[in-house]
């Protein structure tokens, strides 16, 4: 469970959210939708705790972060898989590689890091350009490689900012339906796009940035905006 209680976060002592009040589910698909600018890679960045809130509290994986100590961030970001518009790959190192760095930072052994990382190449469709480097890759393969990395570790929420916001539309969607797959194996997943036409595709609980809050929303029939469901 993902829980913002009273939640207030400044950047540069400027108000990105007010008293932030909300909570997803296990099991959960939630779009945090906005235009540009909106805070929606802020709202991550609190989630991934990057950023510490300035009032209220944020609970994730277990963690709260009024509590947190400094050295348990990456204890929580292990429970996290977090994926970025620019994939963020090691350019230098093979696919393989690229996700057994993840593993073995944590001392996972040989043989288990074999498994864990050609299971999670399978769940998105690429064991066989493991031995790849990521620059021979498209960016749709690419950015199933960085979705592979998030998984590696078995993570209780995948975290997606913009995900799809170097892709072709097709591309787009293909990238939102391995994040549909792996969330109905019980993974909340948190996706942050100013995408719409994404949502469209595959409507599902969409929060909307609106005046430093979020607002329970769904796409308008027929047109490009969002209207805000009643209470
Ligand atoms: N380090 C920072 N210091 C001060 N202000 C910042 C910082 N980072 C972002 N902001 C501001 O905070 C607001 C939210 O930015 P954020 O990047 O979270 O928006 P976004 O919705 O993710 O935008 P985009 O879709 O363009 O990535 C913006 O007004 C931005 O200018």
């Amino acid at each position: 469970m993902i829980s913002f209680v009273n939640l207030d976060i400044e950047l540069n002592r400027k108000p990105v959210f007010s008293n932030l009040n909300l909570t997803i589910q296990p099991g959960e698909l939630v779009f945090i939708a906005g235009k540009s600018g909106s805070g929606k890679s802020t709202l991550l960045k609190t989630m991934y705790m990057e950023i510490k809130p300035k009032k209220g509290e944020l609970i994730i994986a277990g963690y709260n972060s009024r509590t947190i100590k400094k050295r348990e961030i990456p204890l929580l970001r292990r429970k996290l898989g977090i994926v970025f518009q620019d994939f963020r790959l090691l350019e230098d190192r093979s696919v393989y590689d690229n996700l057994a760095f993840v593993l073995k930072v944590t001392g996972t052994k040989e043989k288990l890091i074999r498994e864990k990382v050609m299971h999670a190449l399978e769940s998105v469709g690429l064991s066989d350009v493991a031995g790849e480097l990521p620059i021979r890759l498209s960016g749709g393969e690419q950015q199933r490689v960085s979705i592979a990395r998030a998984l590696v570790r078995e993570p209780l929420v995948i975290l997606a900012d913009e995900p799809t916001g170097n892709l072709d539309p097709d591309t787009s969607i293909e990238i939102l339906e391995y994040l549909k797959k792996i969330n109905q194996k019980g993974i909340i997943v948190v996706i942050g796009t100013h995408d719409y036409e994404l949502i469209r595709h595959s409507p599902s609980r969409t929060l909307l940035i609106q005046d430093r809050s979020l607002v329970e929303a769904s796409i308008r029939e027929g047109a490009t905006g969002f209207r805000p469901v009643p209470a």
